[in-house]
């Protein structure tokens, strides 16, 4: 090679090497989103005027979505179970938005419910007249030992989080960093992600032929909601004894904003999570030897923090007294 060749890449390398470490320090998603949230379409130019329905809306990310979609001038169908939520978010909507009673739709709706969802289908195309964007976001997690589980609670993770959310349109769909690699004390709910994942990336390819038609996955990581107070246990109705902080996990605010930049730049599959969760999706897509060697040893220690009375996501980077 040619030595100047060589003298210019060698001078690179410190440019190089410094890029590399601002984005272990700093950075909250995949570079395709991050680049797309500085230099992309911005979802306040792009949302106005679309009808999108999100599930999940009344709480958590489902709740954050609906305010910055509401912000941005789309016109919502609200869907969760409880109505009484459901109209507190959307005269929250209201409040900070220019959107008018009409924009709105409160659509109560169980994802388990699967023989009601073509009849509220048909009531959303009849009052709104098209569907722009469907967004899969409502579920559940799970902190529970694959031992002391009943085989009802893998049934209910699979209803609801994989099953409960097939459909057609636009659609995004909320998976998991675990719907990449798997977390102990989540085996169901991660199989309900992988689920999701292999789902919709296969239909993905087969929609092909109608490039109109987005199919996005996002992988958030750890993110303020109430996931952890309305997990699954053992036993299904058994709520989780020990909620710890939420305080540590990423914004909420944030990451529905990088979901709304991605689905407004056609990216087909974001991750999003703080430092050092994001090291680890790139773990696991490209050194998975070295993900293995980390998801065991960080993984003893929240069973083992499980088992103590901890509640295993705060207490993840801490040893059980
Ligand atoms: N918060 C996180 O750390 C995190 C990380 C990765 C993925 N996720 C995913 O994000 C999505 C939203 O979760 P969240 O964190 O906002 O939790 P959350 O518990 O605050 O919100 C979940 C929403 O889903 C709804 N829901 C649950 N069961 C339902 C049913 N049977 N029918 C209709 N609606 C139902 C709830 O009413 C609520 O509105 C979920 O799919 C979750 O798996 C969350």
């Amino acid at each position: 090679m040619d030595s100047c060749l060589v003298a210019v890449l060698w001078s690179l390398v410190p440019l190089y090497v410094t890029v590399c470490v601002i984005f272990a320090v700093f950075a909250d998603a995949d570079m395709t989103l991050l680049w797309a949230s500085v230099a992309g379409q911005r979802p306040e130019r792009k949302l106005k005027g679309l009808v999108v329905w999100v599930t999940g809306a009344s709480s958590g990310i489902g709740e954050e979505l609906s305010y910055q979609l509401a912000q941005c001038g789309a016109r919502l169908i609200l869907s969760s179970r409880r109505e009484n939520e459901l109209q507190r978010v959307k005269h929250r909507c209201l409040q900070s938005s220019n959107l008018q009673d009409e924009d709105i739709l409160v659509l109560p709706l169980d994802l388990l419910e699967r023989q009601s969802h073509a009849a509220k289908t048909e009531a959303v195309i009849k009052y709104f007249g098209q569907i722009d964007v469907l967004i899969n976001n409502g579920g559940r997690s799970q902190r529970s030992l694959f031992l002391e589980t009943n085989l009802e609670v893998y049934h209910a993770l699979m209803e609801l989080n994989f099953l409960g959310t097939r459909g057609s349109g636009s659609i995004m769909t909320v998976s998991s960093v675990v719907g990449l690699a798997g977390a102990p004390l989540a085996t169901g709910y991660s199989a309900s992600k992988h689920a999701l994942q292999g789902f919709f990336n296969s239909l993905r390819t087969e929609l092909t032929d109608y490039p109109n038609i987005l199919i996005s996955t996002v992988c958030p990581g750890p993110v303020q909601s109430k996931i952890v107070d309305n997990a699954f246990t053992e036993v299904l109705d058994k709520p989780v004894p020990t909620v710890g902080s939420q305080e540590y996990k990423m914004s909420t605010r944030r990451c529905v904003h990088l979901m709304l930049v991605g689905i407004v730049n056609g990216i087909q599959e974001m991750w999003i999570a703080q430092q050092p969760f994001l090291l680890f999706y790139y773990a696991w897509q490209y050194t998975p030897t070295l993900a293995w060697f980390l998801t065991n040893k960080l993984g003893k220690k929240r069973v083992q923090n499980f088992k103590a009375g901890l509640d295993a996501d705060s207490a993840y980077f801490r040893k059980a007294s």
